[in-house]
């Protein structure tokens, strides 16, 4: 079915039931019902500082692997987790298996958690669940206990068969039995976070309702701080939506001002990043996520990438994110899950690029940086939001060609590279070349093989080509002066009887490198071609390029009659 752009605009799919122009069956959803907060404030406010963090990986990760971590990759991961400066960790869920019990046992038993650590586990509403995983983490300094029961619509009716009612009551019961095992464990301070699972898809009204019949009865009997996790179980409406609910909870909770409100964000629509960053607007105070987001069926929100989009706004992430590649081949090791290449902040491309515009903008940003002289100045260099140095990458990698590439990038490859600062024309003259070579060929070529088309047709060309039994066109450098060269290298072209003119000759020292580069131009029917030559001296450089123009310029004048032979023999007969 075809609508026209009128029918379009007042088009309503739900209307239609199954007969919709894209054939999808819109008729089996239904719209979120927004909460309709009109005075909301978070709009106005901006993020100036790094929530709390909640590492998930050890229990929300690994729960979604194929393979769950033994002790010994779990291990791995918290040691990771500790050197980026985590310093609340969900170490597990004990009541499950025995590995994740054994886990928590091994980090207390080693006494492997650093001071300004805090453990947290994870249980069911379950009076069996919550002695397990108090008695996991007996011992430890300090430890959350984050006990969770279902609040949502479906899986009150479908799962617990149970009205709110009955909901609060299980919430009541479960909290009780904690509190109790709080006042009697002595050797750890047990902090204890009430969890209302699949937040998400409960009534707003009956979320802080639950929240708060379970803090009025925590409240008066400790002297912590409370704690409350919201989760965005499974994402099913926009982060707008989700800032608003946050904001109406956080104004509602009876005990706002001595409670840490903790975000748990799934990704299930792709906007867990956005959501979390607008729920902090509205108020949590911490955000649980996993590294790169793994996690339950598209993951829970991707940590590193908060941390990233605050520090490129200038704001201390509160996490060490500065070789993050490690961090990357760590987790992948650990969770046994590829990281996508185009990953924010740390897919192996992020930093790369291929289009011939954009290299060439990055080249002029950083060359403009570093003509500027300063560091530290604030970073405004074009299709790059941070400095990739700040992350541990190397700017080498930020260029790489195909035939989407231009003359910018690759004589930004060039001096990045080899130190050769090519002229204008010579970019323009090796763009070419490289255009066609990725056409014929396909695929990326890397900057080795770069190098190679570059020196077999600039350095050392036509090496087969005899210039002169006195080897070396007999273009001496003796006597010549610096900025002087090109008359004598045009009288050793004509003396020699090489074809061309000579149109100029310049010379540079190698940017980075030891010695100097030389480009030699001439003209050949009006074509240019170029020699270049390369030397710790730089007189020996300039002599080389003269004799690299000179045997490409042979070259071509002995190639031309032979083209043209074999084109006429090509030539259809009439
Ligand atoms: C959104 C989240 O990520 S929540 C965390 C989810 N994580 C996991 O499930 C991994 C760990 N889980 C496990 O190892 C196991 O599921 C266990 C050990 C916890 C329980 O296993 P089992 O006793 O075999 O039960 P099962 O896995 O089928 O769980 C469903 C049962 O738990 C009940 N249940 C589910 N959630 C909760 C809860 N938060 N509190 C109390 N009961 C719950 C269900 O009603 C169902 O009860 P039923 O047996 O009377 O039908
Ligand atoms: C139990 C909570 C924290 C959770 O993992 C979720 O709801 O996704």
């Amino acid at each position: 079915m075809t609508l026209s752009p009128e029918q379009h605009r007042t088009f309503r799919a739900r209307d239609m039931g199954a007969q919709t122009p894209s054939g999808m069956p819109v008729h089996k959803y239904a719209p979120y019902q927004p909460i309709g907060l009109e005075d909301r404030t978070w709009p106005g406010r901006r993020l100036t500082r790094a929530p709390l963090w909640g590492s998930v990986d050890l229990r929300d990760g690994n729960q979604a692997l194929l393979e769950p971590m033994d002790v010994a990759r779990k291990r791995v991961m918290f040691d990771l987790l500790v050197s980026m400066g985590f310093k609340e960790i969900e170490v597990g869920y004990p009541a499950s298996s025995q590995d994740d019990y054994d886990f928590v046992r091994h980090l207390i038993e080693t006494d492997s958690i650093p001071d300004d650590v805090i453990i947290q586990v994870l249980c069911s509403m379950r009076t069996d669940a919550i002695d397990r995983s108090v008695d996991a983490v007996r011992g430890a300094d300090r430890a959350v206990l984050q006990y969770i029961n279902p609040t949502s619509v479906a899986q009150r009716r479908v799962v617990f068969h149970a009205g709110r009612e009955e909901t609060l009551a299980l919430a009541l019961k479960g909290t009780r039995h904690a509190v109790r095992l709080q006042e009697e464990l002595r050797e750890t301070e047990l902090y204890l976070s009430y969890v209302p699972e699949s937040w998400s898809q409960t009534e707003p009204d009956f979320g802080v309702e639950i929240c708060n019949a379970v803090q009025e009865y925590c409240a008066p009997r400790t002297d912590h701080t409370l704690r409350i996790a919201l989760p965005v179980t499974v994402e099913c409406f926009p982060p707008h939506e989700l800032a608003d609910r946050i904001e109406y909870t956080c104004r509602h909770l009876a005990h706002r001002d001595r409670t840490i409100v903790t975000l748990h964000p799934h990704n299930d629509r792709g906007s867990a990043v956005a959501a979390s960053e607008l729920a902090i607007l509205a108020g949590v105070d911490r955000v649980e996520g996993c590294l790169f987001g793994n996690g339950e069926r598209t993951g829970n929100v991707c940590l590193p990438t908060l941390a990233m989009n605050l520090f490129s706004q200038g704001i201390d992430p509160m996490l060490d994110l500065r070789d993050l590649d490690r961090v990357r081949s760590v987790v992948e090791e650990c969770n046994q899950l590829p990281v996508h290449a185009r990953h924010p902040w740390v897919g192996e491309f992020v930093y790369t690029s291929f289009a011939g515009t954009h290299q060439d903008a990055i080249a002029k940003g950083l060359k403009a940086r570093e003509q500027e002289g300063d560091p530290d100045a604030v970073w405004d260099v074009p299709y790059l939001a941070v400095d990739p140095r700040d992350i541990g990458r190397s700017y080498q990698a930020l260029i790489r060609i195909n035939t989407q590439s231009g003359k910018g990038g690759i004589a930004h490859l060039l001096l990045s590279t080899r130190g050769l600062t090519l002229p204008r024309s010579l970019q323009i003259d090796f763009a070419h070349v490289m255009q066609e070579f990725c056409e014929q060929r396909g695929g990326e070529v890397g900057a080795e093989e770069l190098w190679e088309i570059f020196s077999e047709r600039y350095v050392a060309p036509g090496t087969g080509h005899d210039v002169g039994a006195a080897g070396a066109l007999g273009i001496s450098t003796a006597g010549w002066t610096p900025g002087d060269w090109k008359n004598p290298v045009s009288r050793a072209f004509t003396a020699q009887e090489v074809p061309g003119a000579v149109q100029g000759v310049t010379s540079e020292p190698l940017k980075g490198h030891a010695g100097y580069a030389a480009f030699c131009e001439t003209a050949l029917d009006g074509r240019p071609l170029w020699g270049v030559g390369i030397d710790e001296e730089e007189a020996e450089a300039v002599r080389r390029a003269a004799l690299a123009a000179a045997r490409r310029a042979l070259g071509e004048k002995r190639a031309a009659p032979r083209a043209a032979r074999n084109a006429a023999v090509r030539e259809p007969v009439a």
